[in-house]
């Protein structure tokens, strides 16, 4: 534990951790959150606010007081270089052999993940800046203890474009003035101190992904952070680039003003479309049967409500000139089973052909198997040309009842959906809390954006009354927390007999299963998984 003008270091040592925890580093991310810390409790609160509203009305819809920004004439700053051709993008956490094989894809874009797909331990939160700045420097190899060696052998590496925590959580390894500090303060603070000038003396930048905002106060928020790093490092303005994620329904009807809010600094939109789906649940879980979705794994991108928010999205960056990037669809690619490995490339070409087509500029794989199935896509839709930015979709119409239209949605809620929710909720939540926030499951991708749905869900199909429309034992049977917890049993044991007792001993299951229920069934939902799972972690 270290203490410096009022920072307090709790965080267990991290090999080559001095080089990232400099005092000026720590100096620059204490003043960004001693500066911004108020507003963001404040963006906090009033997310409070409007979940109780929804609680309160049922329904959500575009802000009359913003209807100026949706009709003005404005556009967001043009696209840097390196990032005008964004068709594939390959996602991941920023462990030293992923870093690697990310820079190696032949991706254009490295979506560097602290979130979605990144446990906060301490140690990944510092070896990740550790390896990112190595990334920058191309400097970056690895020898694993069993001899394999990584290096960097892409002539072309991708951009990076670095996503840090949301706004919603802090991390107590980092105390400001005693307080823990900010998550999302913290991952940018370091990144963009020790990487700006790094990144703009190679002709890249300090390229951003924001991560579940809830509307557009809180891209207010991080495009002063920008504008004041920018200035406090004596970097031009307008030098950050930043995505944002639209995977909250809030965020659906603030697409233009989030834009808006971002514009000097903004490249475009992403349509995350995991997090959307456990937003919905969440804003709607006690708005009646006309919101409750069917098994997760039967919830797809043709839905009605999910083609209006993705219409929605491309449209409103084109009249902005700024980019749409597509979402993750969850199949991964094996190199052991041809049969699983096929049905991977088939399901995720056809995902990407469909956003290709829809207008989107470029979309997002899980896997460096995949990037060629997405370029291929998006060839077949570019051509020699790096973007469709110029391709208005102004033939789109969405409004407010579309996008919450989950109602025709297609699709039961069955038996082997609540066991699948409660099976891979459990190896979700086990895995992170060893410190491995993305698992391929059942040859799906599960991060914690996929975890919140099958955990919410399980949650709004108790408060729901829903019975299982199909089975074998418990067809027929209403979903309870009696019924979960002894489907919670039976899930563990068959985890047990699969993995062995030494490893399920070994294994974090005890606490896994508490979290997971907690977050599926306490009376009070909890707003985020990785709140309680924070607290059982280093
Ligand atoms: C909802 C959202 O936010 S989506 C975005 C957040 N989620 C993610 O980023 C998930 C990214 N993907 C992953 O983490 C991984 O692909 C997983 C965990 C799903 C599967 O990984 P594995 O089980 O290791 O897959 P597999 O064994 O097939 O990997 C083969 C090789 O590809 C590498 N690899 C797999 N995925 C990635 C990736 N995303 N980035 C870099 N390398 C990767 C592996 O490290 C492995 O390398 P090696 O052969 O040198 O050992
Ligand atoms: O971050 C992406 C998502 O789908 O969630
Ligand atoms: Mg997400």
């Amino acid at each position: 534990m270290s203490d410096h003008n009022g920072v307090t270091v709790h965080g267990p040592s991290v090999d080559r951790g001095e080089e990232v925890l400099t005092p000026a580093a720590l100096a620059f991310v204490a003043d960004l959150h001693r500066r911004f810390g108020p507003r963001r409790a404040e963006v906090l609160r009033r997310r409070g606010e409007r979940r109780a509203e929804i609680a309160r009305t049922g329904r959500l819809d575009f802000l009359p007081e913003t209807a100026a920004v949706r009709e003005g004439d404005w556009t967001v700053a043009e696209a840097p270089a390196d990032l005008r051709d964004r068709r594939v993008e390959i996602t991941g956490p920023t462990e030293r052999k992923m870093t690697i094989n990310a820079l190696n894809s032949g991706a254009r874009v490295w979506l560097a993940d602290h979130e979605d797909a990144n446990t906060p331990t301490w140690h990944n939160v510092i070896a990740g800046q550790v390896n990112l700045t190595d990334a920058i420097e191309r400097r970056i190899s690895l020898t694993t203890p069993e001899g394999k060696e990584y290096r960097l052998t892409a002539e072309r590496t991708p951009a990076i474009v670095f996503r840090p925590r949301g706004w919603h959580l802090v991390d107590r390894h980092l105390l400001v003035d005693g307080e823990p500090v900010s998550g999302a303060l913290l991952d940018f603070g370091l990144y963009f101190f020790h990487n700006a000038r790094r990144l703009l003396e190679r002709g890249s930048g300090p390229y951003f992904y924001l991560p579940k905002m809830e509307g557009h106060r809180e891209a207010r928020l991080w495009n002063d952070v920008f504008t004041h790093a920018e200035r406090a490092l004596d970097i031009p303005h307008g030098t950050v680039r930043a995505t944002a994620l639209i995977e909250t329904i809030t965020a659906a009807f603030e697409m233009e003003e989030i834009l808006h809010e971002l514009r000097e600094h903004a490249s475009g939109l992403n349509a995350g479309r995991w997090d959307y789906l456990f937003s919905v649940i969440k804003n709607f879980r006690d708005a009646g049967a006309d919101f409750v979705l069917p098994d997760r794994n039967s919830v797809t991108m043709t839905a009605p409500f999910m083609r209006a928010y993705t219409d929605l999205l491309v449209r409103t960056c084109h009249r902005r000139g700024a980019f749409a990037i597509g979402g993750m669809a969850a199949f991964i690619p094996s190199r052991r089973d041809p049969e699983v490995n096929a049905r991977a490339m088939a399901k995720v070409a056809e995902d990407k052909q469909r956003e290709a087509v829809a207008g989107f500029d470029g979309s997002w794989v899980a896997h460096p198997d995949l990037v060629p199935v997405c370029a291929e896509a998006f060839d077949a839709v570019l051509g020699e040309r790096p973007n469709q930015v110029d391709r208005r979709r102004d033939d789109v119409v969405v409004t407010a009842a579309d996008l919450l239209d989950v109602a025709a949605t297609p699709g039961e809620v069955t038996e082997e959906g609540l066991r699948s929710d409660v099976n891979v909720g459990l190896r979700y939540v086990e895995s992170w809390l060893r410190g491995i926030g993305a698992a391929a499951l059942f040859n799906l991708m599960e991060d914690v954006a996929t975890a919140e749905i099958a955990r919410s869900q399980v949650w709004q199909w108790i408060r729901n009354d829903v019975r299982l429309a199909a089975g074998d034992s418990l067809v027929g049977e209403r979903v309870t927390a009696d019924l979960v917890r002894r489907v919670v049993d039976e899930e563990l044991e068959r985890i047990r007999a699969e993995i062995g007792d030494e490893a399920f001993r070994a294994g974090r299951w005890r606490d896994a299963r508490e979290v997971f229920e907690e977050v599926a069934l306490a009376e009070e939902f909890v707003e985020f998984l990785t709140l309680p799972a924070c607290e059982r972690i280093d």
